[in-house]
């Protein structure tokens, strides 16, 4: 699979240093690539005669920007130059730029002056940041949000945490940013994705050798090439196979008053190739199901008070759990004592890949002994299990407040998945994907808020289940369903706009995206 990652800070900085000091690149070499490819992205939007301002900060994102500014200046480009921060701050490479610029008679001013001009390039802060901005800092970012002009972030919009996406107090809106060797955190994290207008990643010379034989970042997606290609993430099908090749998935998921989920979750399964799909539901919903889903197969049951129904039940459960490759539970089962008891005994009785959703997390997260029990089945039977909590369902399973993981996404999900011994997929609007093997985190770029609709994460728990009957490991799998997940809302978005996307709308780009067509491995 190829990887697309995002760094922190300190990575960055680490890869920085590796490329200056162990390969022998000097800084400034570095800084004037970062710059000429900074200028070159300007050159294709903006001619000669261009009005520039560029803001400058202390650090060496302001002598990134002193030196684009250079460039242009040489090129035609009329320049003004301003330098926030104090003169004992500068940092080495920025000073080598003041001096370059004074040798060619350019004057550096301390605030912005005029309010108009065609281009700002933003290098006030880049991922040193370290604090929140405030003062004469706030103020400057403030004024190149209000003058006119495209803006051009340097590395990071100034003000973005680069780690977490979060706004320190203030920040740039970009245009455009132009960041170097690999994209960073917070170019994706919300919100300061929202603040970077159109990222272009560039070769710097900082390459991946610079990560020393180490593992390299934590945090990674996948390749941009597969929004096109999603097929490529598709196990290979056999031209020769039967349904039984492509495997049985077995969805346990409804309840009275919620017969959608269950359609949903089955439907997406077959959709992304599962042979066979069994679903486990209410009596009450075997009529909808038979005449919404006729390809199901079906098995119903009615209250556990009801003893003899109930044990027969089971009986043909155990038989449905052995047939199965696969098992989704959760999605609408709520949380009645039938459904509690049904959950338990899926648990402690299935020996297939798991993924258990929604409701069935809740119970999970009532439940210190299942939760045990998952610990257990996972590190002694090998157990493949996927948990799929969005971040309320992922803050009671934990423990802490739905905002403590928002803020820390990427470690939480990690910290969950080693708790449970499992394959964690918490959800939300850049989902996070984690299990207790590896130490890295998949975190996911595609989808919008149009995905933000009822019955969407049911969807996604079928994908998953429809990818596990076809041999694709529980990892893999989650990665892959998410990121296919992402797709279908963007081509849904594309068709409807964001407003009217419904979940249904998901599995019905199933059909589109995953044709023979654009499939390259
Ligand atoms: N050769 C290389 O390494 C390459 C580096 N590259 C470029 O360097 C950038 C990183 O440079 P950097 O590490 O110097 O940090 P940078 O973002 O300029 O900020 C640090 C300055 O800001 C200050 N400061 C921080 N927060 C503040 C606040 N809230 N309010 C006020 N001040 C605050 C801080 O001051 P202090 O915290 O010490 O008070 C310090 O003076 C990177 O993004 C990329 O553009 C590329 O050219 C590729 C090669
Ligand atoms: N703003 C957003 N951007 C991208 N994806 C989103 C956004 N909001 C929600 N989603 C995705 O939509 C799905 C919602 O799932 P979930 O909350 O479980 O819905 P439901 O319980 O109604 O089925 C998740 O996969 C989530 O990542
Ligand atoms: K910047």
């Amino acid at each position: 699979m190829e990887k697309k990652y995002f760094v922190s800070s300190a990575e960055m900085k680490k890869y920085d240093r590796a490329t200056i000091n162990d390969f022998q690149v000097p800084s400034l070499v570095l800084m004037e690539r970062a710059a000429l490819e900074t200028v070159g992205e300007i050159e294709k939007r903006f001619g000669k005669g261009s009005r520039v301002l560029v803001v400058s900060g202390t650090g060496n994102n302001g002598g990134d920007g002193i030196a684009v500014g250079r460039i242009l200046m040489q090129r035609g480009y009329e320049v003004d130059f301003v330098l926030i921060g104090a003169e004992e701050k500068y940092s080495e490479e920025t000073r080598h730029q003041l001096v370059i610029i004074a040798k060619y008679g350019c004057t550096l001013k301390s605030k912005i002056e005029s309010m108009e001009y065609d281009i700002i390039i933003d290098a006030l802060f880049g991922i040193g940041l370290s604090r929140n901005v405030e003062g004469i800092y706030k103020k400057c970012i403030e004024t190149m949000n209000s003058i006119s002009g495209f803006i051009v972030s340097v590395d990071i919009p100034s003000g973005i945490n680069a780690d977490t996406g979060a706004v320190m107090n203030a920040a740039v809106k970009a245009d455009i940013t132009v960041t170097f060797a690999f994209e960073k955190l917070g170019h994706i994290l919300y919100p300061g994705c929202e603040y970077c207008g159109e990222v272009l990643c560039k070769d710097i010379g900082i390459t991946k050798e610079s990560f020393r034989g180490e593992e390299g970042p934590r945090v990674y997606s996948y390749a941009d090439r597969y929004r096109e290609q999603a097929a490529a993430l598709m196990p290979a099908r056999s031209r020769g196979g039967n349904k039984g090749t492509f495997g049985k998935a077995l969805v346990i998921a409804g309840s009275r008053n919620m017969s959608g989920a269950c359609e949903l979750c089955a439907r997406s399964a077959y959709r992304i190739g599962a042979g066979m799909v069994k679903v486990v539901t209410p009596e009450e919903n075997r009529e909808i199901i038979q005449k919404n889903l006729p390809e199901a197969l079906l098995s119903t049951y009615t209250d556990a008070e009801k003893t003899e129904s109930w044990k027969e039940f089971l009986q043909d459960l155990k038989e449905s759990m052995k047939w199965a490759d696969c098992i989704v539970i959760g999605p609408g089962i709520g949380k009645s004592g039938t459904a509690s008891i049904l959950f338990k005994y899926v648990v402690k009785e299935s020996a297939k890949p798991l993924v258990i959703d929604a409701d069935g997390l809740n119970l999970l997260a009532e439940s210190e002994e299942l939760q045990e029990l998952l610990r257990t089945l996972s590190l002694k039977e090998s157990r493949q299990i996927i948990v799929t909590p969005h971040v309320a369902e992922f803050a009671r399973l934990y423990g802490c407040r739905p905002e403590e993981v928002k803020k820390d996404i990427i470690s939480k999900t990690k910290e969950l998945a080693d708790r449970l011994c499992c394959t964690v997929v918490c959800k939300d609007a850049r989902t996070a994907v984690a299990d207790y093997m590896k130490r890295d985190v998949y975190l996911n770029a595609t989808g919008n808020d149009g995905m933000a609709t009822a019955g969407s994460g049911d969807v996604l728990a079928g994908i998953i289940g429809g990818l596990l009957t076809q041999g694709v490991r529980c990892r893999e799998a989650a990665e892959a369903g998410v990121f296919l997940h992402g797709r279908l809302g963007d081509l849904a978005a594309e068709r409807t706009g964001r407003y009217a996307v419904m979940a249904g709308d998901l599995t019905e780009q199933l059909k589109y995206i995953l044709s023979d067509e654009g499939k390259r491995r």
